[in-house]
C-alpha cells in the first residue's frame, strides 16, 4: 500500500470501494492497524474515555492530542491521520488555526471538528490555510451536556433535514471528509449520496462510504460497548487478524449489520 491521500479516499468513494478508519493512540497500534492495510488513523478524543478514565470527551486537551498524534505517526507511514481537535479548541477561527498547527506539526495530516452551521466560517478559515478538515455530525460527544446523553440523532424530520443541510454546507465550505455518528441508515444514505466527499459512519448503518471504530472497542477491551461495535477478537487469537478481519468486513459490506445499526 502507497501512503494514502485524500485524494486516495475520493478514488475510493468515485469508484464504489469501500474504507476502513479505526482510532490509534500510541505507535504500537498505529503499527498493527498499518500492516491490516486500513486506510485511515483517528487519533480520536475518545482517547480521554478510554485512555484517561474520563466519562466523556470534554477534559482532552490540545496537548494530550498533540502527544498522541506524534506517537502514531512514529509509528506508522502508510495510513492517512486525521486528528480531533478536543473540547474548546476551536471555539474561534484564530483559536482554531492556532491549535491545528500545532496538530499538523505534531504529524496530522488532517484534523476533525465536531459541530454544523457555526463552523463555517473556521472550516474555510482552516481549508484556505492548507489545513484538511473532516466535519462531524449526528452524535457530537463534545456536545454530551447539550445533548443529555449519547443518543441517536436525527429521528425527527426537523432534526433529520438539519443534519443533511449541515452536511452540504460542511462541504461547500471546504471539508474534505465527514464523520456521521449514530444517526438513523436511511438518513446516512442520503447524505453519502448527496454529497462528493467520502461519508464515514459509525452506528450509521452500511451505506456510508467507509465505517469507523473505536480500537479498544473491536478488541473487547471496553466495559461499555454500543449497539454499533462488533467485538473482531470473539473467535479470534490475534491482534492483527482482527484488524485484517475488521479491513475486509468493511471492505465488503459485511460490516455493519442490522445488528449494528439504528433504524428511523
Ligand atoms: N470507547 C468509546 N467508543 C466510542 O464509540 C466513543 C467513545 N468511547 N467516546 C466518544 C464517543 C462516545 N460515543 C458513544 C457512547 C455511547 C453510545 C451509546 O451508548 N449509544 C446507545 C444509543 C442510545 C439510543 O438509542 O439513543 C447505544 O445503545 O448504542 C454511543 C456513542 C462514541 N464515542
Ligand atoms: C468515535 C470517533 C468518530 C471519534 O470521534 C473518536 O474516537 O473520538
Ligand atoms: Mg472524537
Amino acid at each position: 500500500m502507497r501512503a494514502v491521500t485524500i485524494n486516495t479516499l475520493q478514488a475510493h468513494k468515485a469508484a464504489g470501494d469501500k474504507f476502513a478508519v479505526i482510532t490509534s493512540y500510541d505507535a504500537c497500534f498505529a503499527h498493527l492497524v498499518e500492516e491490516a492495510g486500513i486506510e485511515v488513523i483517528l487519533v480520536g478524543d475518545s482517547l480521554g474515555m478510554v485512555l484517561q478514565g474520563h466519562n466523556s470527551t470534554l477534559p482532552v486537551t490540545v496537548s494530550d492530542m498533540a502527544y498522541h498524534t506524534a506517537n502514531v505517526a512514529r509509528g506508522c507511514s502508510k495510513p492517512l491521520i486525521v486528528t480531533d481537535m478536543p473540547f474548546g479548541s476551536y471555539s474561534s477561527s484564530e483559536l482554531a488555526l492556532a491549535n491545528a498547527v500545532a496538530l499538523m506539526q505534531a504529524g496530522a495530516h488532517m484534523v476533525k471538528v465536531e459541530g454544523g452551521a457555526w463552523l463555517l466560517s473556521t472550516i474555510k478559515a482552516l481549508t484556505e490555510r492548507s489545513i484538511p478538515v473532516c466535519g462531524h455530525l449526528g452524535l457530537t460527544p463534545q456536545s454530551v451536556n447539550s445533548l443529555g446523553g449519547y443518543k441517536v440523532q436525527g429521528r425527527d424530520p426537523k432534526q433529520a433535514q438539519t443534519i443533511i443541510d449541515d452536511a452540504k454546507q460542511l462541504e461547500q465550505a471546504g471539508a474534505s471528509l465527514l464523520v456521521l455518528e449514530c444517526v438513523p441508515a436511511d438518513l446516512a444514505k442520503k447524505i453519502s449520496q448527496a454529497l462528493s466527499i467520502p461519508v464515514i459512519g459509525i452506528g450509521a448503518g452500511a451505506d456510508t462510504d467507509a465505517q469507523v471504530l473505536v480500537i479498544h472497542d473491536m478488541l473487547g477491551l471496553s466495559s461499555h460497548t454500543p449497539k454499533f461495535v462488533r467485538n473482531f477478537m470473539a473467535g479470534n487469537n490475534s491482534i492483527q487478524q482482527a484488524l485484517s478481519d475488521y479491513h475486509a468486513a468493511v471492505k465488503s459490506g459485511e460490516f455493519p449489520s442490522a445488528e449494528h445499526t439504528f433504524s428511523g
